[in-house]
Formats: C-alpha cells, sequence, structure tokens
C-alpha cells in the first residue's frame, strides 16, 4: 500500500522496508495485505452537455440523479443521440468510482459487489465498465445476470454541475448470496450508498446492503456511507438518521444532503448533528471546500498550529490535529472539526464537478485503510496505542481529501486515470503554491 497523502520521507510507512528487526517480531516476513469492500448498482456513465431547458423538457431535477422509465431514459438516449451530443461512455456508480479511485491512490486491492451482465460482447456498456476499472479492483465476486448493468446518462450544464437520469437495467439485482461474508469481515472499510435503498420492492439490494452492513458491524469493521442524492434522504429523513445510528461509523455528504438529513443548512452545525449518530463526518460543500468532524478522547486531542478559525462554532478547528476515534472508544469524548478550503483556490477551469466528492471519499478511505495496515503490520507502534479511526489527523486527512477533489476536477471523470504526483513530497509545503 502506498503512504496516504504525499509526506516527507520521515513519515512514510516503515514496513514495506523490511526492517530486519520487524521481520522478527512478526511470524509472517511480507507485510499482511489489506482490502476494502463495496456494494453499488453497477453501471456506466453516458456523458452528455446539455442546455438548462434540455433537463427541463424531460423534466429532469438539476444536480440529481432520477431513476426513470426505461422508455423514457431511453427518449433521453435517442435525443442525445441523433443530436450527437454523447461524448463518453465510462465507467460509474458512486461507490464504484469510490473503489477504483481507493485503488488507484491506495495501490491496493478493493473489492465491489454488484453484478454483471453473464455475457460481454466488445464495445457494450458492461464492457465499458470493465475496460474503465483499476486492475486492483476485484470483480470476481460480481453477480452473473441475463440482462444489463445500469445506465446512467450524465447530463453536464454550462455552469458544470450534473444531472443524472438512470436506466436501471439489472442493477438492483444483487443477491445476498453473492456477498462474501469473509471478505467483508477482514476489509479495512465497508463502503455502501444511500441509492441502494431505492430499489423497487421486489429486488433484493435493499437486503442485500443490510446483510453486509449486519456482518461489517458484528466484525467492527467500519460502515462508510455516502449520501448519494438529497432527495433519497428527505423522503425518508427519521428512517436514515435510525439507519445511521444502528449501522454506519462514517457518513460522506454534501452540503445539501446533509440539509436534508438534518434540517440543518449550516454545514458545521449539521456535522456536528450528524456526530450524535455516527463517528466520523466529511461534508463536502462545492467551491466553500469540505468539513471532517470526528471525536477524539480528551487524552489525546492535539492542538492545532494554524490560527483559529471563526464560524458558528467558535473556534471549531481547535483540535484538528488530533486524529479522529470512535466516540464509543473515548473515555471523554470531545467532538473536532476541521475546514479547508478548495485547494489552490480551486481549478482555474473546472471540466465537470462529477465525482469530485467521491474523489474525496476515497483519500479519507484510503487514510482510514492505512491505518488499519499499519496497525496490523506494525502493531506495537506508538501510534496505536490509541484505537483511532486514521492515519493521520483530521487537518491531515481533510487536505488529502480535497487535493484528491481538486484533480478530479480538472479532469473528465469521475474516476483518476492515475495517482497523485509521486513528487508532491510535502503537501505541507506545496499546499496553497499555484
Ligand atoms: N466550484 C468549485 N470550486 C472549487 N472547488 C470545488 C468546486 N466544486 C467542488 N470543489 C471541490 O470538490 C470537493 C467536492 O465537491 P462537491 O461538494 O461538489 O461534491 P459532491 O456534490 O459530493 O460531488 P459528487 O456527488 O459529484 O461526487 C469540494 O470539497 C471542493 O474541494
Ligand atoms: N450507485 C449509484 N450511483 C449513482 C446513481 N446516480 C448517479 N450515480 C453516480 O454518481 C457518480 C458521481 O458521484 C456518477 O459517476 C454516477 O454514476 C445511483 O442511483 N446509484
Amino acid at each position: 500500500m502506498k503512504f496516504p497523502g504525499q509526506r516527507k520521507h520521515k513519515h512514510f510507512f516503515p514496513i514495506e522496508a523490511r526492517n530486519p528487526l520487524l521481520s522478527e517480531l512478526l511470524p509472517q516476513n511480507k507485510p499482511v495485505p489489506g482490502h476494502i469492500c463495496g456494494i453499488d448498482q453497477v453501471m456506466v456513465d453516458i456523458e452528455a452537455h446539455v442546455p438548462d431547458d434540455f433537463l427541463a423538457r424531460h423534466g429532469l431535477s438539476k444536480g440529481h440523479s432520477m431513476v426513470l422509465e426505461p422508455a423514457r431514459a431511453q427518449a433521453i438516449y435517442d435525443e442525445l443521440l441523433a443530436g450527437r451530443l454523447i461524448v463518453s461512455e465510462f465507467a460509474g456508480g458512486t461507490i464504484g468510482n469510490t473503489l477504483h479511485n481507493y485503488s488507484v491512490l491506495a495501490d491496493d486491492r478493493s473489492v465491489l459487489f454488484g453484478v454483471m451482465n453473464e455475457q460481454i460482447r466488445v464495445g457494450t456498456s458492461a464492457y465499458r465498465y470493465l475496460c474503465n476499472t483499476s486492475s486492483r479492483v476485484d470483480l470476481n465476486y460480481l453477480q452473473p445476470v441475463t440482462g444489463s448493468i445500469g445506465q446512467c446518462i450524465t447530463l453536464i450544464s454550462a455552469d458544470g454541475e450534473r444531472s443524472f437520469a438512470i436506466n436501471k437495467g439489472m442493477m438492483d439485482r444483487l443477491a445476498p448470496a453473492y456477498l462474501d461474508k469473509e471478505q467483508i469481515q477482514s476489509a479495512s472499510a465497508l463502503v455502501i450508498t444511500a441509492y441502494l435503498m431505492r430499489c423497487d420492492t421486489d429486488e433484493p439490494m435493499q437486503d442485500t446492503a443490510l446483510q453486509a452492513v449486519t456482518w461489517a458491524r458484528e466484525a467492527g469493521v467500519p460502515v462508510v456511507l455516502t449520501m448519494g442524492t438529497k432527495f433519497i434522504v428527505e423522503d425518508r429523513r427519521e428512517w436514515w438518521q435510525q439507519f445511521i445510528r444502528d449501522y454506519v461509523t462514517v457518513v460522506a455528504m454534501n452540503e445539501d444532503e446533509a440539509l436534508a438529513l438534518t434540517g440543518i443548512s449550516e454545514p458545521l452545525r449539521a456535522c456536528e448533528r450528524v456526530l450524535e449518530w455516527a463517528d466520523l463526518v466529511l461534508c463536502t460543500a462545492g467551491p466553500i471546500g469540505l468539513y471532517l468532524a470526528g471525536y477524539v478522547d480528551e487524552a489525546h486531542r492535539r492542538e492545532t498550529g494554524r490560527e483559529l478559525l471563526p464560524g458558528t462554532i467558535p473556534e471549531f478547528n481547535r483540535y484538528e490535529y488530533s486524529r479522529p476515534m470512535r466516540r464509543a472508544d473515548c473515555r471523554q469524548a470531545r467532538k473536532i472539526y476541521t475546514h479547508i478550503a478548495p485547494y489552490m483556490g480551486g481549478p482555474e477551469r473546472i471540466k465537470n464537478t462529477n465525482g469530485a466528492g467521491d474523489g474525496a471519499l476515497a483519500a479519507l478511505l484510503h487514510d482510514m485503510a492505512a491505518n488499519g495496515y499499519h496497525r496490523q503490520n506494525v502493531p506495537g507502534s506508538a501510534k496505536h496505542r490509541a484505537p483511532h479511526l486514521s492515519y493521520s489527523s483530521l487537518s491531515q486527512v481533510s487536505k488529502y481529501a480535497n487535493r484528491v477533489s481538486f484533480e478530479v476536477l480538472v479532469q473528465h471523470s469521475p474516476r483518476l486515470s492515475r495517482g497523485l504526483p509521486e513528487r508532491e513530497d510535502s503537501l505541507e509545503e506545496t499546499y496553497w503554491a499555484r
């Protein structure tokens, strides 16, 4: 596994160096490998650039994701095709993107649970999906189906905002029998999306997701939930709050989803509320940057070296140099927060914002998985005197997450085509320099 973020040499993982002392301490000479698991509605993104009246004409809501009747989705597709407006067909799905980006950033294995066409012809959506997925994403557990994976018509407006119209195909047909308990219970994290819960009542996806989170919870594997779109949350706010209380360790959302979930529009206050139900919160806020919120035990808190920030919670970033912990692992839990403005003030030109949030989450997952990996391989390290959720501080993770979002904004697809530049050897120093 690569080190999360790009740091100076002194911070690099010692475990790859084959330290002879370490080899004696550990029964095995090879580092124990880690992995993360995710469940997704397997789909491709079919991207087209359209004026806003196109969305209005087709009854689509800007910025959101709607599942359409197949005939309606087909009509949109045909119109785009006739107008030669389709620019690409690329692997998508919010969890597929997150796992792919995780594998690219961490150079580590991730396991995707989902469906895949039993027979694949060159050039079809299923073929595109496989072509555009990192070889570090393990696709061996996919459930074969007769029928197609989903198609997500991704409509990009002039301002870079994206709206989704989905032709679901067989994407919600994933049955619990195609999960692997052992893989889930030995993972560093299980990632799911709220989208999984909007399947039809006769489709198994919701039950499958519930089975997976139950197994993860049983084994103490962090469950990471990304909210998807505000509409899913708005419809069942109480249900989601209870779901998070019951199963979820980390919530990832943008400020609209935060509002839908908590009724609070200010991201910091919304994060504070979500901390009543979960242990760690990532809230992206477009051009405002992003917030991370979590808990630390008073005995392990670390004060920031940056200036204290004003906000609805005054000096909220005071302990942002702390590494987050589960609330239940703290003797005296304290809420901690950090905020970071967009990397380098944001890109000069945003290609499209699709997947910027997924990118930030992949970075957070990388740091969490790195912590598990390090704990397994160097269990006696001072880093693990307390059970932290991440390897780095809240502040450092936010920089890394933001840096990855930036990389997604300046490229075309939500999936990273390569990792971050190796020579960016210190985030601290290069962070604000253009
Ligand atoms: N207009 C912008 N200018 C500068 N940075 C931006 C802009 N939009 C997004 N970002 C960066 O990308 C991150 C994530 O963006 P955003 O809040 O739009 O995610 P999202 O809505 O969850 O996206 P998606 O659902 O497509 O993955 C932000 O925290 C910020 O760092
Ligand atoms: N799993 C899933 N992903 C979606 C849905 N709608 C949009 N997305 C994905 O969200 C990604 C951006 O976050 C895009 O690449 C889309 O493929 C949905 O209903 N389910």
